[in-house]
């Protein structure tokens, strides 16, 4: 539905050349709730910005369903960009316009018939749950309720992409939370297409099912989010993972470590503590928690324990056989 191919966006500044975006391919699919995560600088927004030629790439295409918007005269560009809807972090709100202005501007520049320019906005104002808010100001609204009337305007021209670009990290994490169920929920019930940059895991964890982390310009790794969280490859990736999902062990517990420490993933079960009992039973192995958790990820349980494993080395190599058997993925993180 949405392809870059071999993107590249670079900057001249005062005489200088400036990647933003260094040959850059991706697909997402129908349906996707993609999230670009990456550091401040590595290229996310420069890439968001290169779906609807808000930036013009230097080179590459621009594929949406299939049609080359690198290639779109003016006219027919400004056709295919109404139906690519995008929210900012800032939202962008005329402030001098009440909230059914700034969404019946977007339906006006559609040129929507008028006599349905006011059920429309209605129609939309439910949607984002603000059906009281019509008349009044965005000075008048929290930030929440801002992003909620920036969505809405987005939907007026019932869009098959929408682009978020950092929505929800102005908002505090209660107001984010309805924001990003919101999205969700949009994306269900209109089937809409979602790609959303973020330097937050936590966003890409609640809503995402596909990722791309960049680094430079470029992207260094990309797939399913559950498969990223599970067994991620790039070192900074994992940095990001460990915003989330962290596996600190403290070093004065380290230090009375006397097996090996082994890190157990339980994909897609919650059985992995009985799984791990069963092998203690079985096994002639000791085995201390030394950290435990199950996330939910898209409502799919990933259960990750680290523990340090101790007996002889038959056992243990036994012990890990067993577990992987079970279903466990099995990663030695140190021997001692
Ligand atoms: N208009 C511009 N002129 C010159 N350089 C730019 C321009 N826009 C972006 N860049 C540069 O391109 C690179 C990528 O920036 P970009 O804004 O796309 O990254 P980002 O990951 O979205 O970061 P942030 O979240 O801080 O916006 C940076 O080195 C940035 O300085």
């Amino acid at each position: 539905m949405l392809e870059f191919q071999n993107i590249t966006k670079i900057y001249k500044s005062k005489g200088k050349e400036v990647v933003g975006v260094d040959n850059v391919s991706l697909k997402v699919n129908k349906g996707d709730i993609f999230g670009i995560v990456g550091y401040s600088g590595a290229g996310k927004s420069s890439l968001l910005r290169c779906v609807n030629l808000l930036e013009r790439p230097t080179s590459g295409k621009v594929l949406v369903n299939g049609v080359d918007l690198t290639e779109l005269s003016s006219k027919d560009l400004r056709t295919a960009r109404l139906k690519i809807g995008m929210i900012f972090q800032h939202f962008y709100l005329v402030s001098q316009k009440t909230v059914g202005e700034n969404i019946a501007f977007a339906l006006r520049a559609a040129k929507l018939p008028k006599n349905r320019i006011d059920a429309r906005v209605d129609e939309l104002l439910d949607m984002v749950g603000l059906t009281d808010k019509r008349d009044v100001y965005p000075g008048q609204l929290s930030g929440g309720q801002k992003q909620r009337v920036g969505i809405a305007r987005a939907l007026a021209n019932n869009p098959s992409i929408l682009l978020c670009d950092e929505a929800t990290s102005a908002l505090d994490p209660k107001t984010t939370l309805s924001i990003l169920r919101l999205l969700k929920d949009i994306n269900k019930k209109l089937g809409i297409t979602i790609v959303l940059i973020t330097h937050e895991m936590d966003v890409v964890k609640e809503i995402c099912n596909r990722m791309a982390i960049m680094q430079d310009g470029r992207v260094i790794e990309e797939g399913e989010v559950y498969d990223i969280f599970a067994s991620p490859h790039e070192p900074l990736t994992q940095e990001f993972i460990s915003s989330v999902v962290s596996f600190e062990i403290p070093p004065a517990i380290l230090k009375d470590v006397q097996g090996e420490i082994i890190k157990i993933l339980f994909k897609g079960s919650v059985a992995g503590e009985g799984v791990i009992a069963d092998t203690m039973q079985r096994f002639d192995v000791k085995g201390n928690f030394l950290h435990g958790t199950i996330e939910y990820i898209q409502d799919r349980p990933l259960g990750i324990f680290l523990m340090e494993l101790q007996g002889d080395s038959q056992a243990v190599k036994d012990a890990k056989g067993y577990m992987e058997e079970r279903g466990a993925i099995v990663e030695v993180i140190s021997h001692v």
